[in-house]
């Protein structure tokens, strides 16, 4: 098959997808605040800056307001979800896409509301898949859309490609960064590989591990000045979350905050990024370079899919 006979195979097949996705959703019966599925990848120029701890205690957080959250593990690093809280999945995705398996069966429960996809070994090999797989690995995880109101993807770190290809999956990026020397320019980095390899236009930036609220908000405005020197891109800030022993102790412990430590102000800084993010809708979208009408109605964007 030639690439452009591929592309064209795969924009019909995403036509039809989108299409089917409309009639699901329009059929559908949806929570009554809900405007549709929100994904957000949660990434981050550099690793062990706390996007694991943010994804879980947020998606905890978002599901306490009554969100059903799924959490997607893209991460294959020492941060796997998985690996902290010492989960086996019973199946691998290798069997998802030979159809011995589906996806719904990957699914782990967390409780607390949130489930998790453990999908670090996709990640991993995902560009080593083959376009029919990355098509299934999609078409599956569209089927998963109508049982959840949020998706948090956990990626791996800085700007290899199976990282930034999650990253850019959702239409919503929350960038992590912390008050540290080389932050501002990992963060620049990753914002500017995000926006030029796919078009990714706005960011939201929560700044995690901070002194206090000054220092998070100082750092915001730095990075908004350089980038707004060099990149036509749009840049929110989410807020920050304070460095906390808790934080560190309720992973040592394999839990979270809220389950752990629910009136602890760290707890309620969560909480309040949940609050934000359920009430001001979504924010940081990614523009999509597919062919329009098929990938608006799509909150998985396929981009790998036409190259
Ligand atoms: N706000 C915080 N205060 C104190 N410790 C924190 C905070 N956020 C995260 N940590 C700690 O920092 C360490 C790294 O966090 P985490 O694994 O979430 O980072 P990560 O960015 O997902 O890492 P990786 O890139 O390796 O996946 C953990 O020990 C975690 O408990």
């Amino acid at each position: 098959m030639t690439a452009s006979r591929g592309t064209t195979d795969q924009a019909d097949m995403l036509r039809q997808l989108a299409g089917n996705a409309k009639k699901r959703v329009s059929g559908a019966p949806r929570r009554e605040h809900r405007a549709g599925l929100r994904v957000i990848s949660v990434t981050s120029g550099k690793a062990g800056v706390g996007k694991t701890s943010v994804t879980i205690n947020l998606a905890e957080a978002l599901a306490l307001r009554g969100e059903r959250v799924l959490v997607v593990d893209a991460d294959h690093g020492l941060g796997d979800l998985c690996l902290q809280f010492g989960i086996l999945p019973s199946y691998s995705l290798s069997q998802v896409l030979a159809n011995e398996h589906t996806l719904e069966e990957l699914l782990v429960d967390l409780g607390q509301g949130v489930q998790l996809l453990p999908a670090g070994t996709v990640s991993q090999q995902y560009h080593s898949l083959s376009p029919s797989e990355r098509l299934a690995l999609f078409q599956a995880m569209e089927r998963l859309e109508e049982h959840f109101d949020m998706v948090l993807i956990d990626t791996g770190a800085g700007i290899p490609a199976n990282v930034t290809g999650f990253a850019s999956a959702a239409r919503e990026v929350m960038l992590v960064m912390t008050p540290e020397a080389t932050s501002i320019t990992d963060a620049y980095t990753m914002v500017k590989t995000l926006s030029g390899r796919y078009g990714a236009l706005k960011f939201k930036f929560l700044v995690n591990r901070c002194r206090d609220a000054e220092e998070g908000a100082a750092l915001f405005r730095k990075l908004s000045a350089i980038t707004g020197k060099f990149l036509e891109v749009s840049l929110e800030y989410a807020g920050c979350i304070l460095h906390d022993e808790l934080l560190v102790e309720s992973g040592k412990r394999r839990g979270t905050l809220s389950r752990l430590f629910p009136d602890a102000t760290v707890t309620r800084h969560f909480a309040t990024l949940a609050q934000q993010l359920t009430t001001e809708g979504p924010v940081g979208a990614v523009a999509t370079p597919l062919d329009p009408p098929a990938a608006r109605c799509k909150e998985w964007r396929n981009h790998e899919l036409s190259s």
